[in-house]
């Protein structure tokens, strides 16, 4: 039988939403980091009584404790009780942002996990497991960057030599920021996932952003400003790029927030790299190195 949840100084828990939630449900909490449960209001503090009765008490009730309505012939007054600790608070107002919050949790995990119909070879669709992990490889940092150094040496003008640089330095600007941010947040990958991803960094055992969707809105943005292409094309460009974020899910990777985020941050960072877009005239250093090469 599952043992009560328990307080700091192992008192059980007088009112825990948790009690009557799933596991990965957001009212879980079982993250560490999200307190979701409600707390105990006086469980530890009233001494040799049950926390849930104490809680019931005249002498607790805030209307004694703030003395508003003094009754006549009520007995002797009472000391005032000391403050409440910030953790034995119950929180019975929850603000209406924190319940949107936590619905979109819950849909965004339930929907995930449907999706996730390639993540494993057992899975509904696991066939199309292989073709997934393909675009997978697709959206990876190392064959971008590879590639992207790769044209560098070979392009001989000045015009292809910096929209190349300025490739590159969206590359890494994007590598540092998903880095950054999922170091920050660090929400785990989805329990579906099977972590056989290749090559990865370490801040990649996290989901939040998906670092493939970056990646994705932002090539895909940055080749549509700097090549002409006809329009067929530039349709090919943009569904591999939903196709690359949609896979994600369907790997079982990412959550659908963590690649719906990753498409608005990749789409803002082709808006950083094209404010400080480096040339010969803002940046001669660069490219006088390049050339030395
Ligand atoms: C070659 C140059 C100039 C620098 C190399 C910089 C560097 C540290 C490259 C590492 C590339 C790398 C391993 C990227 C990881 C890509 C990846 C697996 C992201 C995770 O994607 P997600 O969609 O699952 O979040």
């Amino acid at each position: 039988m599952p043992s009560p949840r328990r307080n700091a100084d192992g008192r059980p828990l007088a009112a825990s939403a948790s009690s009557t939630s799933s596991p990965g449900s957001p009212a879980h909490g079982g993250g560490g980091g999200g307190r979701f449960e409600f707390q105990s209001l006086l469980g530890s503090r009233a001494p040799g009584a049950d926390p849930t009765c104490a809680r019931l008490r005249a002498s607790e009730s805030p209307v004694h404790r703030r003395g508003s309505f003094p009754l006549a012939g009520a007995g002797p007054p009472q000391a005032a009780p000391a403050p409440l600790p910030e953790e034995d608070r119950m929180d019975l107002n929850p603000s209406f942002l924190g319940i949107a919050l936590r619905s979109l949790l819950a849909i965004d995990l339930w929907l995930s996990k449907k999706l996730g119909v390639c993540a494993v070879e057992s899975s509904s669709w696991g066939s199309m497991r292989p073709l997934m992990k393909l675009l997978e490889i697709s959206g990876h940092g190392i064959p971008w960057l590879l590639g992207t150094l790769y044209c560098l040496s070979r392009s001989d003008s000045w015009a292809g030599r910096e929209v190349l640089m300025n490739l590159l330095f969206a590359l890494l600007l994007d590598l540092l920021l998903v880095a950054l941010i999922k170091g920050l947040v660090r929400r785990r990958r989805p329990a579906h996932n099977q972590m056989d991803m290749f090559v990865t960094l370490s801040v990649d055992k996290y989901s939040f952003p998906s670092g493939h969707a970056t990646r994705a809105a932002l090539v895909s943005r940055f080749v549509l400003n700097h090549l002409v292409l006809a329009i067929p094309l530039r349709v090919l460009v943009v569904l591999w790029a939903f196709i690359v974020g949609f896979s994600r899910v369907m790997l079982g990777r990412h959550n659908v927030t963590d690649v719906a985020f990753g498409f608005f941050l990749g789409y803002t960072q082709y808006s950083i790299v094209d404010y400080f877009w480096l040339s010969p005239h803002n940046a001669p250093v660069l490219f006088v190195l390049w050339n030395q090469q």
